[in-house]
This record gives structure tokens, sequence and C-alpha cells, in this order.
């Protein structure tokens, strides 16, 4: 059985007065049912981690470089990232893909490169809107994951985010039904690639819009093993709930 995941990504969002949200969420939060991961940007990572104490929550970070040290400045790598205490690091996020131009394959080898460091990697995959209108969803999400999941993914290392790019901070969300086709689809190809161990327990987080009042309704999608919240993470007042409403789907 998977365990449900609860992932925040808090992107470009926090200072040091922000980490009293995750005093917040330990409080609400003291033996949870489901796993907590929360994604502060890179400056708060150690102090994030520190800030836990002994709860469970995980902290991750948001990129990793593919490298494992050397001439790149302004970047941070995947061995860093678990030395400043993270447990995770988000990968290919759609805001990544385009400010940045990462591809598929830069985004398999840092993702490579955190499983080797031991971190797990979440790993967005989505489609445009135009993507979507041309009937093209399912081409897209099965090249993405099929180029940017490495070899070295493990059903505990490897968790993938379906985040259609037209529903990040828009409070647009797809309907059930297409969340359900989308997870559904990326279930069957991992299962197809890796075999029934890793592709049956690889989780598999909807991320885009999520909020308290339509957390249930996605929890309860075939295949939806939690979710990836960006601006619903940066009070615990609203990724409270969202924690709650997966711990109440968990079965
Ligand atoms: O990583 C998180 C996603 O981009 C979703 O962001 P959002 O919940 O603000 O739409």
């Amino acid at each position: 059985m998977r365990r449900k995941l609860a992932a925040g990504n808090w992107k470009m969002n926090g200072l040091k007065a922000e980490l009293d949200q995750i005093d917040a969420l330990k409080a609400s939060h003291a033996t949870p049912s489901v796993d907590l991961l929360l994604c502060p940007p890179a400056t708060l990572v150690t102090s994030a981690a520190a800030r836990l104490g002994d709860h469970p929550m995980m902290i991750g970070g948001q990129d990793c470089h593919m490298e494992h040290s050397g001439a790149y400045t302004g970047d941070i790598s995947a061995p860093m990232l678990a030395d400043a205490g993270a447990r995770a690091v988000i990968l290919g996020h759609s805001e990544r893909r385009e400010a940045h131009e990462e591809s598929d394959e830069m985004i398999r080898a840092k993702a490579s490169a955190a499983h080797r460091a031991g971190l797990i990697t979440v790993i967005c995959v989505g489609e445009s809107l135009a993507q979507r209108e041309a009937a093209n969803t399912l081409d897209i999400i099965g090249g993405q994951l099929s180029a940017s999941v490495p070899d070295n993914s493990t059903g505990e290392n490897l968790v993938i985010a379906y985040e259609p790019i037209w529903a990040i901070g828009t409070g647009k969300v797809p309907t059930t039904d297409q969340i359900g086709e989308v997870h559904d689809f990326m279930r069957d190809r991992l299962e197809r690639r890796f075999g029934a161990g890793v592709g049956r327990s690889t989780r598999l987080l909807y991320g885009g819009s999520v909020k308290p009042g339509n957390a249930a309704e996605i929890f309860a999608v075939s295949n939806v093993d939690g979710a990836l919240v960006g601006g619903a993470s940066l009070k615990a007042a609203d990724f409270s709930p969202i924690i709650e409403a997966l711990e109440n789907s968990a079965g």
C-alpha cells in the first residue's frame, strides 16, 4: 500500500519569520498518518530542517544540479541539499522547465544525482493548455515520463507530480475524470517500464490550484496518492485542512 504524501512547494516565498508556519503544522499534525514534505527556498532548508526537531515531516529542495560539485556559480548540488537536512527535492517543475529552459534530459540527470545522494525526487510533468486542447496530453505526459525519470528510480525514491501548467496558480482545476485519466496512464507507464514493484509503489501526486475546498474531491480520484501544493502551502491554516483531507482519504 502506498503511503499518501502531502507536499508543499513554497517556490520563491518565505523569510526566516515564516518558519513559524512549520511550528503551526507540527502542532496541528503531531502524529500524521500521511507523509508530509515541505520545500522552502534553499535559503531556509537548513533552518527548516532544524525547526522540525523529531517531527516526521520532511524538508526538501526545489531544484538541484546534476553534478556533485564544481564551478557552477549559484547552483546547489544534491549532496549539498542532503547535507543541509533535505530528504527530497522537486525537479522539473514547469516554472523551471520554462524560465530555466530545463529539458527532460537535464531533469533526468538531476534526478539521477539526487537518487545517488539519497534524496526522494518529486519529478513534475504536465501539459500546457494548448497541448490539452490539441488532445496531446497523454503524449506529452508519456514523453516527459520516459525522458525525465532516471533508471535508478525505486518505489521509495521516486514521486511523480502531475501538474497541468494551466492549473498552476490559476484557480482552474481539471475535472476529476481528467485527473484520473492522466494518473491511470502514468501508473500504467511506470508499471510497463519498471515492473509491478516499482510501478505500483511510486506515489503519484496531483498539483495545480489544490485548496482546502477541492482537496477531498481530488484525493478520491484513482491513483492520486497526494498533492503538490503551491500557494495553499504557504500558510499552515490553508495547508493543514488539505493534509486532513488526505488523511481522511487514506484507505
Ligand atoms: O508546485 C506546486 C504547483 O505549481 C501548484 O501551485 P499552486 O498550488 O499554487 O497552483
